[in-house]
């Protein structure tokens, strides 16, 4: 199931549904266990922990009161722990009183060489940047000590997920019961996350009943899973022949820019059954590389096609605007991308009304084409009200892929490394997306299914070296053989 990512106030009303969990300091002692194990883990895995260094800053919440009880329990394994407290006279008394307790020292900085540092200034009580006082004492951490954050890495904003300057940067991220929207916004900020059963009802991930009550147009931001992905993925089924699985028409690429039509059209014959068109100038070359694609020049001459991919590589002239027109006026499932949403961007009406589904593609310059302006640092806010406001699903290409419905259901992904940022990825994304909507899966699932497997396949290709989008190409299939694997 999708795992659901909630914002600071959906996680305060789980914990408040725990009632007395919550006012007895159960959920605290639960969630300061989870960081101690977490800690513990680490230092067994390299060397045992008795006499090893820990360093905690805590801050003037219970963010803070996680970090001063985890510090106790780690003080009595042994550990030398050492705490500096940002706020002396607001710091968590009961917390403070334990870590005393068990043995953990206070200090006005934190000792050199540590083995690890607790991040315990804020968690979803944070706003804005690191104050100057935090920040110094993290400028002085040494970058061969592991840094665990506690709920966050402070500095960074639980809802939009912007990393302000300066910000902590995680090595591990421990939070607890749900999973909180940075985590996905700004999951390279937060590194591994691992999430702590403390006994919310959401904490069966992908089942946050706590969370279930959305307002119309509210934001609800999930990530699928390669289950989810696998489970979706179109299978031929026995009395499936060519045309029954859908077919796909690509509309891109030019004689003078062949390659984004050849990687278009690549990726969805890779990604699905069934067959490929294709319309455009870059026909012969398309046919060289791929037999099976139907080619044809000119738009009038193409065969029944259940969805279109309209725009890598095809120009943005009157003729590019006649067929962006032409297939948007159809009642077909459309992918709009590159130079058709600079296209788009002077003619929005062309998707504003649309009955069938629409799904763009922009990443950042296209989409401050689309709307005017930049996208800005609340990447999420951004997309969906795009997607709102133009009755669309729209993908935001990036690191963190967004993808949005208009009814604000927004589903991201992580591509987990950025090896696919390279030239003619975006083209191998539209096919592969493409072929999904001609499948019949719904644009958001299209998108992020696709952008999901695009991920892994550049991960594949790359195994911690450059590629281009051919060798992206090449491990799409090696990649859903994978996925699909039982
Ligand atoms: N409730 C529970 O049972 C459970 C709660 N849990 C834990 O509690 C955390 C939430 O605790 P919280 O609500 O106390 O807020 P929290 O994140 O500690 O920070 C608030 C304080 O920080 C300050 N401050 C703000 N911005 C700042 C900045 N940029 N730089 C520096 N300081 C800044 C600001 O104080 P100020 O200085 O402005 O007076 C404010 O008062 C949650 O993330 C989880 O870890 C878990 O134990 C699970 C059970
Ligand atoms: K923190």
């Amino acid at each position: 199931m999708p795992v659901s990512l909630l914002t600071a106030e959906q996680v305060r009303v789980a914990e408040r549904s725990t009632g007395e969990l919550l006012a007895n300091g159960t959920l605290m002692r639960r969630a300061s266990h989870g960081v101690a194990q977490v800690v513990v883990g680490r230092l067994a895995a390299t060397g045992g922990c008795y006499g090893r260094t820990v360093g905690i800053v805590v801050g003037a919440g219970d963010n803070g009161g996680d970090a001063l009880f985890a510090g106790a329990e780690l003080a009595r394994r042994g550990i030398r722990v050492t705490a500096v407290l940002l706020a002396p006279d607001k710091a968590h008394p009961k917390a403070l009183l334990a870590f005393g307790s068990a043995g953990g020292r206070l200090g006005t900085e934190l000792p050199r060489g540590l083995d690890v540092v607790i991040d315990g200034v804020v968690g979803i009580g944070g706003r804005g940047p690191l104050r100057p006082t935090a920040a110094k004492v993290f400028a002085g951490v040494a970058p061969s000590t592991v840094v665990v954050a506690v709920d966050l890495p402070s500095g960074v904003d639980a809802d939009t997920g912007v990393v302000h300057d300066p910000a902590v940067r995680a090595d591990i991220t421990v939070t607890f019961g749900v999973r909180r929207r940075a985590h996905l916004l700004a999951g390279p900020q937060c590194g591994r996350i691992v999430v702590v059963d403390i006994g919310l009802p959401a904490d069966h991930e992908g089942d946050p009943d706590v969370a279930e009550e959305y307002a119309p147009g509210e934001i609800r931001l999930q990530a699928l899973t390669d289950a989810d992905i696998a489970a979706a993925w179109p299978v031929p089924g026995a009395h499936d022949d060519k045309y029954t699985q859908g077919v796909v028409g690509v509309i891109a690429g030019s004689h003078r820019y062949p390659g984004a039509a050849i990687l278009s059209t690549g990726a969805a014959v890779a990604a699905t059954s069934g067959m490929v068109r294709y319309v455009g100038s870059a026909h012969a070359e398309v046919v060289a590389h791929r037999p099976e694609v139907v080619v044809v020049p000119e738009l009038s001459e193409a065969g029944r096609v259940q969805a279109w991919v309209i725009g890598p590589g095809a120009g943005t002239d009157d003729a590019a605007l006649e067929r962006l027109r032409t297939v948007l006026a159809t009642d077909l499932p459309v992918l709009v991308d590159a130079d058709a949403l600079t296209v788009l961007a002077a003619h929005p009406d062309l998707v504003i009304g649309r009955d069938a589904p629409t799904l763009l593609t922009p990443h950042a310059g296209e989409f401050a084409r689309l709307t005017g302006e930049p996208v800005g640092a609340d990447r999420l806010a951004a997309v969906a009200d795009l997607a709102k406001r133009w009755g669309a699903t729209v993908l935001l290409k990036g690191r963190i892929t967004l993808v949005a419905q208009a009814d604000g259901t927004v589903y991201g992904n992580d591509a987990g490394s950025s090896w696919a940022a390279t030239a003619g990825a975006g083209d191998v994304l539209s096919g592969i997306a493409g072929s999904l909507l001609a499948a019949g899966l719904p644009p958001i699932w299209a998108g992020a299914a696709a952008a999901r497997v695009h991920a892994h396949a550049a991960r594949n290709a790359a195994s911690g070296a450059p590629i281009g989008a051919s060798d992206l190409l090449a491990a799409l299939r090696p990649t859903i053989r994978e996925l699909l694997a039982p």
